[in-house]
């Protein structure tokens, strides 16, 4: 974060989910999850500029996605509408974060965004208040603005925060888009799983977590396969979210960055360490 009152420099953490279970559908058709939402030390970066006219300008722009169903400029709109603040943001996006991966980065953009913007335009909202408006924005946008790992149930709002193991990662993209919606509406997709409680899915730690999305990912996209059996077979390896990216736990950097320059050209891949305080709240002091 830079000092002056004007501007501030923000991380937009990626976030992993160490388990995923699917326990239900609801009537709307969204499913019902339990999960566990760690952030990592790796992400997007926001830069946000004072404007005193009220607009809202996003540079560079992102290609394939208009300005106005950006999440950053979503989020900022929605921040004046509900505020009546009349300021306005030049913002820039350093974007690291491949999109549509099960990292949450467009979540996490617009979690930067309301508590950046709460903090330059002085308004004072609170977590929960901030929490609120960026569930309209979208269902992992609500962990990123409490900024706590957590244990979430719901369609991933309903959180309890949780202290977990910060093991480093090698995360990796296999080259290939997932898309969400194809997911959830496989019929081979589990959806029944009986649900636990926190303390059960923490007792058995992560030898003992699985994610409910990897079996269907695996049958729809071969190449997710291919690459979750290299990484697998190098360390203990899971899906995020519904994908494409995979992760594999490792005991230091070391072990991370070695097994990173293993990796076959035809993956990207970065190493990043599991935290279970946002980096972003970190800058704020939140
Ligand atoms: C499952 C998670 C876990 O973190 O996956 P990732 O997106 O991170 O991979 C997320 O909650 C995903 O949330 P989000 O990325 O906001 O999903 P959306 O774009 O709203 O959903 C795309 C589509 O997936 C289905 N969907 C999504 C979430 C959910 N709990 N049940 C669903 O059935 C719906 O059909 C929806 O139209
Ligand atoms: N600032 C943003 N960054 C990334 N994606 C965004 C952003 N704003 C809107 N989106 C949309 O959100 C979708 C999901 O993006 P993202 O959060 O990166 O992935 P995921 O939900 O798989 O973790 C993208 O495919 C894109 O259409």
């Amino acid at each position: 974060m830079t000092d002056s009152t004007s501007e501030l420099l923000l991380p937009a953490p990626a976030k992993l989910n160490r388990m995923l279970h699917i326990t239900g559908r609801r009537a709307d058709g969204y499913h019902e999850l339990q999960t566990l939402f760690q952030f990592l030390d790796h992400g997007d970066e926001l830069r946000l500029r004072l404007r005193p006219d009220g607009e809202i300008r996003l540079t560079p722009p992102i290609a394939g996605l208009p300005d106005s169903n950006n999440l950053i400029v979503r989020a900022a709109r929605l921040l004046q509408a509900e505020s009546g603040c009349q300021l306005g943001a030049d913002i820039h996006l350093t974007k690291r974060l491949p999109m549509g991966g099960g990292l949450g980065g467009g979540s996490s953009d617009a979690a930067t965004t309301l508590l950046g913007l709460d903090r330059l335009w002085r308004l004072g909202l609170s977590l929960d208040r901030l929490a609120g408006l960026g569930l309209s924005l979208g269902a992992d946008v609500p962990v990123f603005v409490r900024g706590r790992a957590a244990w979430a149930e719901g369609v991933g709002e309903k959180l309890t925060p949780v202290e977990l193991d910060t093991p480093w990662f090698v995360v990796v993209h296999p080259g290939i888009e997932v898309a969400t919606h194809a997911v959830f509406g496989a019929a081979q997709l589990t959806r029944n799983t009986p649900p636990i409680t926190m303390a059960r899915a923490l007792q058995g730690g992560a030898p003992s977590w699985h994610n409910d999305c990897e079996p269907t990912v695996r049958s729809l996209y071969p190449q997710v396969a291919e690459a979750l059996d290299w990484l697998g077979s190098r360390a203990p390896a899971m899906l995020t979210g519904t994908g494409a990216c995979l992760f594999a736990r490792l005991g230091s950097e070391v072990t991370a960055r070695r097994l990173l320059a293993d990796l076959p050209g035809r993956y990207t891949a970065f190493i990043a360490r599991g935290l279970n305080l946002s980096p972003l709240h970190a800058a704020l002091g939140r």
